[in-house]
């Protein structure tokens, strides 16, 4: 038996019995460096950052190209550091599982401490000030969902959290901005050194949204007299400190079950995933696919890690909000919603299974090649279909995947608007009739259907966490699966929300065909895949997939 720890690392043998690949520098020392001297301080301690970023940071160690780590910092979830880093000294077994079937193992060490982000703790936020404090500090990032940038509810409202943090001033925030605003206060007041602070999370225009919320906050610390107007321009003045956006893409399911048995049969010990209080799948080891990419912009003011030296494109803002426009919002992102919705309603827990089934093949393909690529933007440096075709016939075809519908439907109040919204808007710029759309209706129609949480054989499923999901199910109560003459208007309301969908669907005319696609998948036992078959009557074969594509849209 083999467990991972920093004391195990010395046993070359053991681990190379287990086809365990072991990082290619002295990570003691490494640890050190970084304790001593960090450069890089990451938010959202979870399973992208842990296999992508951190194994980023382990290629340029392995190659000599860097002598530091990363530090974790978590804001939100504890037991992700008490359970998850502790217990292992940081390390992360990186499983690769790759489409021909093979899996590739690699502890890595670059992740090199972990800090929970209590303002409650003085100790961790002593050494949280520590690190941002170190003049050789390059980046902090973030990987904390979609949901960890909002201040505001969907009424509009401050969260009574951040409103809250607003009066409390830097240093005492509980919200993961007024945290991070908090800590650039005092690199300010360190001598306002610089920084580069970068969202890695999938949303739209992410490093503005960060920049967004970070200066909120500090407007109300100037407007309260919590700290000094000197600030705002310190935040203000991107040679001092910058928010670069990202587009960062690798399919990272949850922990599975499968991963766990195989580590369990070659005797390596203690790799059980566990599920936190606060709702986190994470597990010593993370699985993810092979493909991966980062693209980022190169906007780093103190300096950073040769990260292009690990694959990482490193462009301007434009290419970067291209390629992130690109895969959010047409060619990888929407279509995983979509299935995933479907794919809870029609049995499925499993994203490769789905593509066996020829309707949501359909429901992927239109949204992606008919709907989505006529009104993508070319980044250049990726073809968008090529990426496309990468993605329907080798990532979520990929049978050793084991990522779910359920992860993907999680939050997905917080996702439509970009994933949907921002295609839907690009036809209605256009001066299109949006009513001729059929697969982004579907996938918003859908998701309500799936709010309602009934199957497609009228079994009663768990919906998946959002923040959403009450306030939703209120505005849909009445509506009965199997009787469509119960919805009576309820979509009016939530079918206006620019806030959710990112454009009034009311008002530009697409709501009463999300209403009468949604009426229809009420009509009973087997109704979702029969109204997914009527509005895609159109079958794809290679051959004809261009084809679909340049008759029904010449504009492509
Ligand atoms: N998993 C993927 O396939 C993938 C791929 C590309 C991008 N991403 C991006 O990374 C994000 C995280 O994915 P993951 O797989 O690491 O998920 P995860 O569940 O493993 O980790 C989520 C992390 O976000 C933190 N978090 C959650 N809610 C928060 C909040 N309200 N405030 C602050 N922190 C919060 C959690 O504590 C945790 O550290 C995604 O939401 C997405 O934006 C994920
Ligand atoms: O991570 P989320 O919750 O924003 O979205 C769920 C998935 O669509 C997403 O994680 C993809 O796997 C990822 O974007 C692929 O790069």
């Amino acid at each position: 038996m083999i467990k991972m720890n920093q004391a195990s690392l010395q046993d070359e043998k053991g681990w190379e019995k287990v086809s365990v690949k072991l990082p290619q520098y002295d990570v003691e020392k490494v640890v050190k460096a970084t304790h001593d001297n960090p450069i890089w301080l990451h938010f959202g301690a979870g399973n992208i950052f842990r296999g992508f970023v951190g194994g980023l940071q382990q290629n340029l160690l392995n190659q000599g190209l860097c002598d530091r780590g990363i530090i974790a910092a978590e804001t939100f979830d504890y037991d992700i550091v008490r359970k998850i880093y502790e217990p292992y000294d940081n390390l992360t077994m990186n499983i690769t599982l790759k489409a021909d079937g093979t899996m590739s193992r690699e502890i890595l060490g670059s992740i090199t401490e972990a800090v929970c982000a209590d303002s409650g703790n003085a100790a961790s936020m002593e050494r949280l000030n520590e690190i941002i404090r170190n003049p050789e500090l390059q980046m902090i990032s973030f990987t904390i969902t979609e949901k960890g940038y909002a201040l505001k509810a969907p009424d509009g409202a401050y969260m009574p959290v951040v409103l809250a943090d607003f009066a409390a001033g830097p240093g005492k925030g509980k919200h993961a901005m007024s945290v991070v605003a908090g800590l650039l206060y005092e690199r300010y007041k360190a001598g306002e050194l610089p920084l580069a602070v970068v969202s890695m999370d999938n949303c739209s225009h992410n490093g503005e949204k960060l920049q967004n919320s970070i200066l909120t906050i500090a407007r109300e610390w100037v407007q309260n007299g919590n700290v000094e107007r000197k600030f705002l321009t310190y935040l203000e003045d991107k040679s001092r400190v910058s928010f670069p956006w990202s587009m960062i893409d690798k399919i990272t399911p949850r922990p599975a079950e499968v991963v766990e048995k195989a580590l369990e049969a070659d005797e390596i010990r203690d790799m059980q995933p566990i599920i936190t209080s606060r709702n986190t799948y994470i597990a010593p080891f993370v699985n993810a696919e092979e493909a991966q990419y980062l693209v980022i912009e190169d906007q780093f003011p103190n300096g950073r890690p040769a990260l292009e030296k690990a694959g990482v494109y490193m462009t301007d803002r434009d290419t970067v909000n291209c390629t992130e426009t690109m895969k959010v919002t047409t060619c990888l992102n929407p279509l995983h919603t979509a299935m995933s919705v479907y794919g809870c309603m029609l049995g499925y827990t499993l994203i490769s299974a789905e593509m066996e089934d020829e309707d949501i093949v359909n429901l992927v393909k239109t949204l992606g090649y008919k709907e989505g690529l006529p009104v993508v933007v070319d980044p250049k440096i990726l073809s968008p279909k090529e990426f496309i075709d990468e993605v329907v016939e080798k990532r979520l075809t990929n049978p050793f995947m084991p990522d779910a519908p359920q992860r993907i439907v999680t939050d997905t109040s917080q996702k439509v608007g970009i994933r949907f919204g921002e295609t839907i808007k690009k036809y209605v710029e256009r001066g299109e009739d949006v009513k001729k759309l059929n697969a982004l209706p579907l996938a918003l129609a859908g998701w309500l259907r799936y709010l309602l949480a009934v199957d497609d054989e009228g079994n009663e499923i768990e919906i998946s966490p959002d923040p959403l999901k009450e306030t939703l199910q209120k505005a849909l109560a009445g509506i009965v699966a199997g009787q469509p003459e119960s919805c009576q208007g309820q979509l009016t309301d939530i079918l206006s929300n620019a806030e959710i969908f990112g454009v009034n669907l009311v008002e530009i005319g697409l709501a009463s065909k999300i209403e009468q696609i949604f009426r229809e998948e009420l009509a009973g036992n087997g109704a979702v895949r029969a109204t997914l078959r009527k509005y895609l009557n159109i079958r794809f074969t290679n051959e004809q997939k261009e084809i679909n594509v340049k008759q029904s849209f010449p504009s492509y």
